[in-house]
């Protein structure tokens, strides 16, 4: 045995029995967790519970000794959770596919690897597959850093009976990728529109030659950059681990700090946590000081505003229907008057959720 050796065997033979003991507690707790499916059972009540979750994660931080991180807590008790809640009942969570996307990565970020993902087509069909209960949740993009809102997932929340029940913030790293890792014999550079935009000025700089072809996702564009030498692909670490391809640069984005922000939609009110956010839609009579109208509110009775978007209000008139986001939840009691105010002064209102605010 060498050196090295000798010093790390009793070092990992510790390491094997404190692993046997995690798996003595996490068994338990496991069984705990079938226990309470089966209460829930009992109730028809639903699996996934979002404040608990998020009230265990805030828990162990606060009594987290060191040396983890409190990040390392989060994804580790993400994916214990995530196997827990699976012997509840597996949950199946649908996004925009194809395999690959940042919409799976949001969704296995959220719920954890202990799901069945179901990838659909269109941001349309996210929303249908909850609607008809073929998935518990659907997971969509909703704004980016660079980019803005996305316009159709707003126009679908507008409509959708579904409401938010979270929401995750996502770092959006895109890189150019081919089969060969370099660009020679590529003649084309395929990407989502957005990732097109997002990385404009990287590629007029040092690709400037490639034509620049929209196509449905950024994973979709790996796959047909995996069957075709003539194509470059944009898209970020999951495509590329999914399509086998290799990075001819990294981090091409023109934003370094380019994030993109999902939510959670389905048919479950969340309680409130104390860390919460409220997402509404709202439009006044096209008359002076409308908008000013709507913020007044807020402003009296301290509510803190996060977000304000507008959207045509797509009657043919120039109407606006603004989605604000709101800190805290409206059970929350200054929300709540906040809420009835607005509630009174607003020719359209919708409440889309209240739901855990996103840690990052
Ligand atoms: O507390 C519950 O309701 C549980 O079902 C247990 C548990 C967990 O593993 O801690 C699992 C799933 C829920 O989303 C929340 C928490």
């Amino acid at each position: 045995m060498s050196n090295e050796e000798q010093r790390l065997a009793p070092l990992r033979e510790k390491i094997d029995s404190l692993d046997a003991q995690i798996l003595e507690l996490l068994t338990q707790r496991a069984q705990a967790a079938q226990e309470v499916g089966h209460v829930k059972g009992g109730f028809s009540s639903p699996v996934f519970r979002p404040e608990r979750e998020r009230q265990v994660v805030s828990r162990l931080q606060s009594i987290n000794p060191g040396p983890l991180l409190p990040d390392g807590i989060a994804a580790i008790w993400r994916e214990v959770m995530s196997a827990c809640r699976a012997l509840e009942a597996r949950q199946t969570i649908a996004y925009l596919g194809p395999a690959g996307t940042f919409s799976e990565q949001a969704a296995q970020t959220y719920f954890g690897h202990s799901i069945v993902g179901l990838p659909c087509v269109s941001l349309d069909e996210v929303f249908k597959a909850v609607e008809k209960g073929a998935a518990q949740f659907g997971v969509v993009p909703v704004e980016n850093s660079s980019e803005g809102a996305v316009s159709r997932t707003l126009d679908l929340l507008l409509d959708s009976p579904m409401q938010i029940s979270g929401e995750i913030v996502l770092p959006i790293c895109h890189h150019l990728l081919t089969k060969s890792g370099n660009l020679d014999g590529v003649t084309t550079v395929c990407a989502h529109a957005q990732a097109l935009a997002q990385c404009q000025q990287w590629l007029s700089q040092h690709a400037p030659q490639l034509k620049r072809q929209a196509v449905s996702s950024n994973a979709e564009a790996a796959r047909l950059a995996a069957a075709d030498p003539a194509i470059a692909a944009i898209a970020g670490d999951p495509a590329q681990i999914t399509y086998e391809l290799q990075a001819v640069a990294s981090r091409i984005q023109d934003d370094a700090h380019n994030r993109t922000r999902f939510v959670v939609i389905g048919n479950y009110a969340c309680q409130a946590t104390g860390h919460d956010q409220t997402s509404l839609v709202l439009s006044v009579d096209n008359q002076p000081g409308a908008v000013h109208s709507l913020l007044a509110p807020l402003a009296k009775h301290g509510v803190s505003m996060n977000r304000f978007e507008s959207r045509p209000a797509r009657k043919g008139t120039w109407e606006y229907h603004f989605y604000i986001d709101i800190a805290g939840h409206a059970d929350d009691e200054k929300v709540a008057k906040a809420m009835d105010e607005l509630k009174s002064i607003a020719a359209f209102y919708k409440k889309l959720g209240s739901y855990p605010r996103s840690a990052a």
